[in-house]
């Protein structure tokens, strides 16, 4: 592409010397060590390193031109131009780059601190009963129909995400779901993605690492629904979906002009969910909507479940899509890789392995697994490391209040030591709050509790659900959580 085409996506921009507005543009890069001859490199100020220190690297590399933030030395022998935020630039560029491709296919974000990845699920299941293409991008992986790629991060980067909605389009996708995280709605990786369907799940403490308070955090999630924008078009209508029984919901709905479709089981909402019955291995209810009635029998446990199923269901009813289908689809739909998994090695106590990592998911499973349990409850968990220090007390309250016992152990300790995660978990326990043992070791831990388990007991693996590594300073070593489990199942019975 033309210099000059992709410049035309910018507002304003200085230039240091005169530039070839007819350059030919090979590549649109951020990562110095991925320039080749011919690249536009654009620094990003990162939250570990600064791309403007990696200059030199991408002209040796061949690039054509630079854009940055920041006045950069004369010695730098190709064109620079300098914006106010590289970030914008970045998102806006690479729309431009890729020829607007969320333009060219319908597109729907889900955010919220939990239930993402499960209502993302929810919605592909939905939509390929509908005979349509979907693509997905999200925390466990990335789809285009049944091509799966790995996922880094749960919302990729403004340039990964422009390039792989081309191939999609390209690859005749005809809705893309995709989970948008509060990092990604601050650092304005979506920016410019011409969503037609914004879901919200709900908010809890999660990522104060990040973002100061759960107000700035709230204001990050609320960026999907003001960037739904306010244009009302009759050939294509946009839609937020909100969770009617959250707390932040009247907030959400005032930032949009949007359609709204609101959801929930307690509150009156357009889509809800009535007589819900849940047990061990499935829920049923009756799903009531503006389109008419319906029951459900799903394979999903949990009434968090229930909200997860009411947000795709919502969504596919703002798409048009009959009820005939989403029912088909939800009942259909077998558990979430991770997520309230069972694991089954022919013993006779249950083993659940979960992906709750938050003081709120945490309480909701524990509280789902203690209404079916008759016998003594263990969870196993521990908290990530280089993350909010502020949910590791909460994590280990609610751990000892709804188990009998508790395993504290490690989870991705990053570059933190994991005896201190410990300690910060348990210190502000009560003395009389000793009903827990901490195992560093996540193997040895998992070991501990599936020994100490009697005939139906319940043990709860939690924190790492799908994951298949543990990432352990800098390394990623394998680790997973069900295959270890089935390995003390079949060691204890030795
Ligand atoms: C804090 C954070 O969000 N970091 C993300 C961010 O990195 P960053 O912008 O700070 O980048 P950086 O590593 O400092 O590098 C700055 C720039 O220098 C460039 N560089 C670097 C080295 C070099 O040799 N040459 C070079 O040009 C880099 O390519 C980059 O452009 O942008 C990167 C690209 O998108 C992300 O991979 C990275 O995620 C890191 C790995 C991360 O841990 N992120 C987590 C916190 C996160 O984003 N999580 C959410 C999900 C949370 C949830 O829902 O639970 C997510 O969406 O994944
Ligand atoms: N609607 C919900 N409300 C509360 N907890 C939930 C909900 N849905 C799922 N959970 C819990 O949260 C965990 C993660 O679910 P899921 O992966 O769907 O969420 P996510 O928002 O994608 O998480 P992440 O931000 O890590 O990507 C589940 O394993 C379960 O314990
Ligand atoms: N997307 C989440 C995943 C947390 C998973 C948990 N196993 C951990 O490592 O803390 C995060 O990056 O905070
Ligand atoms: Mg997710």
């Amino acid at each position: 592409m033309k210099l000059k085409e992709i410049l035309s996506s910018l507002s304003f921009y200085k230039t240091n010397s005169s530039i070839d507005e007819n350059a030919e543009i090979k590549s649109i890069e951020i990562d110095s060590r991925n320039v080749i001859p011919g690249s536009l490199f654009i620094c990003i100020q990162g939250f570990t390193v600064d791309g403007h220190d990696f200059i030199d690297q991408a002209v040796e590399n061949g690039a054509r031109v630079i854009i940055a933030q920041k006045e950069i030395p004369s010695s730098v022998s190709i064109p620079v131009i300098i914006v106010s935020d590289t970030r914008r630039a970045l998102a806006m560029i690479a729309m431009k780059f890729y020829h607007n491709p969320t333009n060219e296919m319908t597109l729907i974000g889900v955010t919220g601190t939990n239930g993402k990845t499960t209502v993302t699920y929810l919605l592909e299941k939905i939509y390929e009963k509908h005979q349509q293409k979907t693509g997905v991008i999200g925390t466990i992986q990335t789809k285009i129909g049944d091509q799966v790629f790995p996922s880094n991060n749960t919302t990729p980067d403004a340039l990964s995400l422009q390039k792989l909605f081309r191939k999609m389009v390209d690859e005749k996708v005809d809705t893309a779901i995709m989970e948008v995280s509060s990092h990604a709605l601050d650092q304005g990786r979506v920016f410019g993605c011409d969503f037609d369907i914004a879901i919200y799940t709900n908010l809890s403490q999660d990522h104060l690492d990040y973002h100061t308070d759960m107000r700035d955090y709230l204001r990050a999630k609320s960026l999907l629904f003001s960037q739904l924008g306010n244009t009302y078009s009759e050939s294509r209508k946009k839609f937020a979906i909100i969770n009617e029984d959250d707390a932040a919901s009247s907030i959400l709905k005032k930032s949009t002009g949007q359609h709204l479709l609101t959801y929930g089981c307690k509150n009156k909402a357009d889509v809800m969910a009535e007589d819900i019955s849940l047990y061990i291995d499935h829920t049923t209810f009756r799903l009531s909507t503006p389109i008419g009635d319906v029951s459900i029998h799903s394979q999903l446990i949990g009434m968090f479940n229930v909200y997860n199923m009411l947000a795709a269901v919502s969504a596919a009813i703002a798409g048009g899509l009959s009820l005939e289908t989403i029912k088909l689809a939800l009942e259909d739909t077998p558990g979430v890789d991770g997520r309230f998994q069972p694991v089954t090695g022919g013993q006779n106590f249950g083993v659940i392995v979960d992906y709750a990592h938050t003081p709120d998911s945490l309480e909701n499973v524990l509280e789902t697994i203690q209404q079916f349990s008759n016998q003594k409850v263990y969870v196993v968990v521990g908290c990530g490391g280089d993350r909010d220090r502020t949910k590791r007390p909460l994590m280990a309250q609610i751990a000892v209040e709804y188990a009998d016992t508790a395993f504290f152990t490690s989870d991705n300790p990053r570059t933190e030591d994991p005896v201190q995660i410990i300690d910060d978990m348990v210190k502000e326990l009560n003395p009389n709050q000793n009903n827990y043992e901490i195992i560093v070791d996540r193997k040895d831990a998992i070991h501990r509790a599936i020994a100490s388990a009697k005939k139906d007991d319940i043990i709860l693996i939690a924190g790492k659900g799908h994951e298949t590594y543990q990432q352990i300073g800098k390394k990623k070593i394998h680790f997973d959580d069900r295959e270890i489990a089935l390995e003390a199942i079949k060691h204890k019975e030795i």
